[in-house]
């Protein structure tokens, strides 16, 4: 067959903000290279969008605001859905599937809520999902969990998914400034949105750990089983203490499997913590993502680059358009369903983890020792104590050691109780020390 025989892969490009823009340029600025890696030349047949005007520069034949009537078009191979949120996204890629086309999509919020039954519908219809620009945007990271690493068993996927709460949390670090001034910074860089709800409250790091959890575990895990904390409440002196003791604050997503006689259990958290400064994930800077895996064979392994913007973004969006495009011409589908275990989901209350604790005390004899005592009476063990200045301006720094979070939260109320504890100024989690 003559080159010019060959029918063009058509791609329904649904939104064209940010990572739907970008995705429009590669196509066109990388037309010669995908048709060598596809084997046909891929052709945008129509784009998406709520607001045609605000799209000049696009070309205007290729608008439309029917979005589906466009992903149910007969000349249409496939979808890219990147217009995010869960609905009109999930009727739309479920309308997809039902007319026999595969789908991309960088859309973490609606894979972490739906994501099971999403698959299923793939499946049904012998229809490919991909979205490895869900996670950690350009970085390779859901087709080695769910692939390279299929045959090992994982232990504990950690890392930092959210570039704006890592701008922050990195600009307070290294100006001592206060969230509310790193966040007016990162907004003016466009970083953080107009609402940054969605990364300093933590919902998309905990939609990514729980997408990250679901793959690492082969289980279902959805964004309501993920622990969340935001960073709204991490001061200046939280980070000023984490560097008394050579830590940084990160908003870590921790996916771990919790060994069990009576089956394993998954446990999922995202909230801000105090590692040390020689952590792989401490010395990831600015908007940066990173993501550390331990699993039994292969060992430590650690993936970091551009988790978000545009272009990084666009770049997995193709990866997973062109995986979809080769699975076609090879007649298969690449990504059936993951075999899903169903592990029971341990409550943060159960979790083990340690805290750093700041606390404005009396100097007086036996301060110490009934701040002690509240410890000892919920069962947690203290690993280090600290006095910094004296009289008045007294402030005891405790780190404990591991202890399940409900004994933890249970004796940070206790301390707030005590008529000796003036207040309780900083209270993190610690991760990674030994
Ligand atoms: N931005 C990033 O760095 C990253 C984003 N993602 C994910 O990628 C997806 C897209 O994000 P992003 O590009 O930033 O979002 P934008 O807000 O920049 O773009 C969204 C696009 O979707 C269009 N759209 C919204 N609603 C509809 C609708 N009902 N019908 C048709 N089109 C609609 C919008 O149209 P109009 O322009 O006319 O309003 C716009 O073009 C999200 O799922 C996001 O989570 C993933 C990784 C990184
Ligand atoms: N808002 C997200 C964008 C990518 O997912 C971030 O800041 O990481």
């Amino acid at each position: 067959m003559s080159a010019s025989e060959i029918r063009p892969l058509r791609v329904a490009l649904l939104g064209c903000g940010t990572v739907g823009g970008a995705v429009l340029r590669l196509i066109s600025e990388q037309a010669h290279d995908l048709t060598a890696r596809i084997g046909r030349p891929v052709e945008v047949a129509g784009i998406a969008v709520r607001r045609p005007a605000h799209h000049p520069d696009v070309p205007q034949h290729l608008l439309t605001t029917d979005a589906h009537a466009l992903v149910t078009r007969d000349d249409v191979d496939l979808v890219v859905e990147v217009i995010g949120g869960i609905e009109p996204a999930r009727t739309l890629i479920l309308a997809a599937f039902e007319a026999g086309k595969s789908v991309v999509s960088a859309n973490k919020a609606l894979l972490a809520d739906d994501g099971v039954a999403l698959h299923a519908a793939a499946a049904k219809s012998g229809v490919d999902l991909y979205y490895e620009a869900a996670v950690a945007g350009a970085i390779p990271l859901l087709r080695p969990l769910r692939e390279s690493l299929a045959g090992d068993q994982l232990r504990r996927v950690v890392g930092i998914v959210n570039g704006t709460t890592n701008y922050i949390l990195s600009r307070m670090a290294e100006t001592g400034a206060g969230f509310a001034e790193a966040l007016a910074e990162a907004t003016d860089l466009g970083y953080a949105e107009a609402d940054p709800t969605a990364d300093v409250d933590g919902f998309d790091a905990a939609a990514k750990a729980a997408i990250l959890a679901s793959l690492a575990f082969h289980t279902p895990v959805t964004a309501a089983d993920v622990h969340r904390e935001g960073i709204s409440s991490v001061s200046a002196t939280d980070v000023a203490r984490a560097a008394e003791i050579g830590c940084t604050v990160k908003l870590l997503a921790i996916c771990e499997r919790v060994p069990n006689g009576d089956g394993d259990s998954v446990a999922v958290r995202v909230h801000p913590a105090m590692i040390p400064t020689a952590h792989p994930l401490a010395s990831v800077g600015g908007a940066f993502n990173a993501v550390f895996v331990e699993a039994e064979a292969a060992g430590q392994l650690m993936f970091y680059g551009q988790g978000a913007g545009g272009e990084p973004t666009a770049s997995a969006v193709l990866g997973d358009l062109v995986a979809v495009a080769r699975n076609r011409l090879a007649g298969a589908a690449g990504q059936g369903p993951s075999g899903y275990a169903d592990l029971a989901v341990r409550p943060m209350a159960e979790t083990p983890t340690r805290y750093h604790v700041s606390l404005d005390v009396a100097d007086k004899p036996g301060v110490l020792a009934t701040v002690a005592h509240a410890f000892a009476e919920h069962g947690v063990s203290i690993s280090t104590v600290r006095q910094n200045g004296r009289g008045d301006a007294a402030t005891l720094v405790i780190v404990t050691h591991s202890a399940p979070d409900a004994s933890l939260s249970a004796t940070i109320a206790a301390l707030r109780d005590m008529p000796a504890v003036r207040g309780v100024t900083s209270v993190l989690r610690v991760e990674g020390l030994s």
